[in-house]
């Protein structure tokens, strides 16, 4: 039996951002394994137009708790939400809610954040370092908690190009940030924003080096561990290998490319594709749930979860088997055929995104509106366009993550734990989980079904052929003009059609001869 599963067994957990990517994976992984778990409080905001109850359906509806359901067959009775919203004052949650989960939490995952790049600093800093803040206070009240482990980034410190499992002071107090924020307004704080951000390349990554601090800062005397993953992809096994549900990281840009929208990205291809699995991330924060309540090391840890520095993938590697893959297996109603290269510079970057994006979204616009249909294809491509420029910063740098603490926590597995909740990532095969990857991403984001393949195959085909007979035609098209302009093109002109009318009567007269 797995000592960490058995760890877990009637135990009263608390999870945050349990609707989230990360959270749920982590929720489904923990009713596989230990069945026998007390309950899981998760912190959920009010939808419009759906009951908690409602929700939680919704979530167990989902295929990734299939085989849950089977191992557990109550598992709707051992989830128990809590309507909160970490934006506002003790989370909005009521005082009956509040006193249950005071005196029964064992153990607390706080997963919740924004992880948009482009939020503002005042939500940010309201999810990623108040609410952190509070949750701590709360954990400190909490008289059966055994374990607190935070969920940052390993981008967290993304400004430093060698990262330590250590925490890293940020230039600013987070109080004082805190504090600030109450009274400044809105348009004074954009004006301070990148003062405030400094080398961060975006607000998320630096409220995350905040949060962190505040976990350093009011850790009193509980047991707390810090678990920083890299870029969160699909799951590599568990519960089966694919499965994604939100278009964030790796995600939009694979859709984008499948779809044939996106043709060309700036990246470095050489630079490391720091993915890591969320089922490997999620081993690995359950392990070190259970270390650090029964270990209690005497300060708070952090664990590195990345794959760059022992199983490490190129964005050419990638991208290579990105488009391999979708040769096999194409999406549904592509724009154009996938087909996408890596440029280097922003020259280069600029002229296709001339040339390849914004050209065919104008011309396809005109083509709508020719046929009485309303353009949105320039739109569309303005704002992937946005979207990828913000991810850049991540594809065209290389970090180093130590992983001391997390080599540690391995070695002190039994080989029963090191088998049920493995993160050892030097056993993943990069072709074969990016095959999945693209598999999981057409199945269960996009909800295509898999007899439409032929169907799909014949579109690239038609669009293949579409997109020869256009580059001919502007081919021919530009020569016309050039010939009718330039008396070099002329010269040109001349001397190529007179060569192949030459090598065409020599080799008549030849074949003649032999005959
Ligand atoms: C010899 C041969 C050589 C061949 C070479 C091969 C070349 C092949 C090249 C092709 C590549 C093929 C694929 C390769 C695979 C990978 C490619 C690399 C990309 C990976 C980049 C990862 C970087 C991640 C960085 C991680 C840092 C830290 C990690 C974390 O800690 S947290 C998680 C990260 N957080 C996020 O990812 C959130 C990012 N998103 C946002 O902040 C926001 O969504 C936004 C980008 C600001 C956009 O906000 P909006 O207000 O505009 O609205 P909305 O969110 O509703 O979305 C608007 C539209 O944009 C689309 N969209 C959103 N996110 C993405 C996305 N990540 N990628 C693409 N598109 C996205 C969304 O679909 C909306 O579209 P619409 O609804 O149709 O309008
Ligand atoms: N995905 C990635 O690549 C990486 C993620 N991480 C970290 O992992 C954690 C989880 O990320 P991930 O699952 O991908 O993110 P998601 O965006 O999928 O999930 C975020 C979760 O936070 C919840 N949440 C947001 N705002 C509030 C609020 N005001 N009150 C209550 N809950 C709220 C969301 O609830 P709702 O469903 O209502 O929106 C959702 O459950 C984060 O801490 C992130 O920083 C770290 C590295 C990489």
């Amino acid at each position: 039996m797995s000592t960490i599963a058995a760890f877990y067994g009637g135990k009263s957990i608390l999870i945050t951002g349990a609707t989230g990517f990360l959270g749920k994976v982590l929720m489904e992984k923990l009713f596989r394994t230990s069945p026998d778990l007390k309950v899981i409080y998760i912190l959920v905001r009010p939808k419009a137009g759906q009951t908690l109850q409602q929700g939680v359906f919704q979530i167990l509806d989902s295929k990734l708790f299939e085989k849950v359901k089977e191992v557990c067959p109550n598992v709707h009775e051992k989830i128990r939400a809590i309507y909160a919203d970490l934006n506002q004052n003790d989370f909005a949650i009521s005082k009956e809610d509040m006193q249950e989960l005071l005196s029964c939490t064992n153990i607390i995952f706080h997963c919740a954040a924004t992880v948009r790049f482009d939020d503002t600093l005042r939500h940010a800093v309201q999810l990623n370092v108040t609410a952190t803040r509070q949750l701590l206070l709360m954990a400190s009240q909490m008289p059966k908690l055994e374990a607190f482990i935070h969920i940052s980034t390993a981008y967290s410190n993304c400004n430093l190009k060698h990262i330590d499992e250590v925490i890293y002071p940020c230039p600013v107090e987070p109080k004082k940030i805190i504090d600030s924020l109450e009274w400044l307004d809105d348009a004074i704080i954009d004006e301070i924003t990148p003062k405030l951000i400094r080398d961060w390349p975006n607000i998320y990554t630096y409220t995350k080096a905040l949060g962190e601090m505040v976990v350093q800062q009011e850790s009193r005397n509980l047991n707390i561990a810090i678990i920083r993953p890299s870029i969160v992809g699909a799951t590599w096994q568990e519960p089966f290998p694919g499965w994604v549900d939100n278009i964030n990281g790796p995600n939009g840009i694979i859709i984008a490319t499948g779809k044939g929208f996106l043709r060309a990205i700036k990246a470095t291809p050489m630079a490391v594709a720091d993915v890591i699995p969320v089922d490997t991330v999620v081993n690995l924060m359950l392990a070190v749930g259970w270390y650090t309540a029964v270990h209690r090391p005497k300060s708070t840890l952090v664990y590195h979860i990345t794959s760059g520095n022992m199983n490490p993938c190129n964005w050419h590697k990638m991208g290579v088997q990105v488009l391999a893959t979708f040769e096999k297996i194409p999406f549904e109603r592509p724009f154009r055929r996938p087909n996408a290269n890596f440029t280097s510079n922003s020259f280069t970057s600029q002229y296709w995104n001339a040339v390849s994006h914004r050209a065919p979204a104008i011309i396809y616009d005109c083509y709508l509106r020719l046929t009485g249909r309303k353009p949105r294809m320039t739109k569309l491509m303005n704002r992937l366009l946005r979207t990828v420029s913000m991810l850049e910063y991540f594809i065209n740098r290389s970090w180093e993550w130590s992983t001391y603490n997390t080599e540690m926590l391995m070695s002190e597995l039994s080989p029963e734990d090191q088998r049920v909740f493995n993160f050892d990532v030097r056993q993943l095969n990069w072709l074969e989980y990016i095959e999945n990857y693209v598999l999981g991403v057409k199945k269960y984001l996009l909800k295509e079904d898999m007899a439409g393949i032929p169907k799909a195959k014949q579109r690239l085909k038609r669009l293949r052929n579409i997109h020869y007979l256009f580059n001919t035609a502007l081919f021919l098209i530009a020569w016309r003009l050039l010939i009718a302009r330039s008396q070099m093109a002329r010269n040109v002109w001349f001397f190529i059609v007179s060569f192949c009318y030459k090598f065409l009567s020599y080799f008549r007269a030849s074949s003649t001869l032999k005959v």
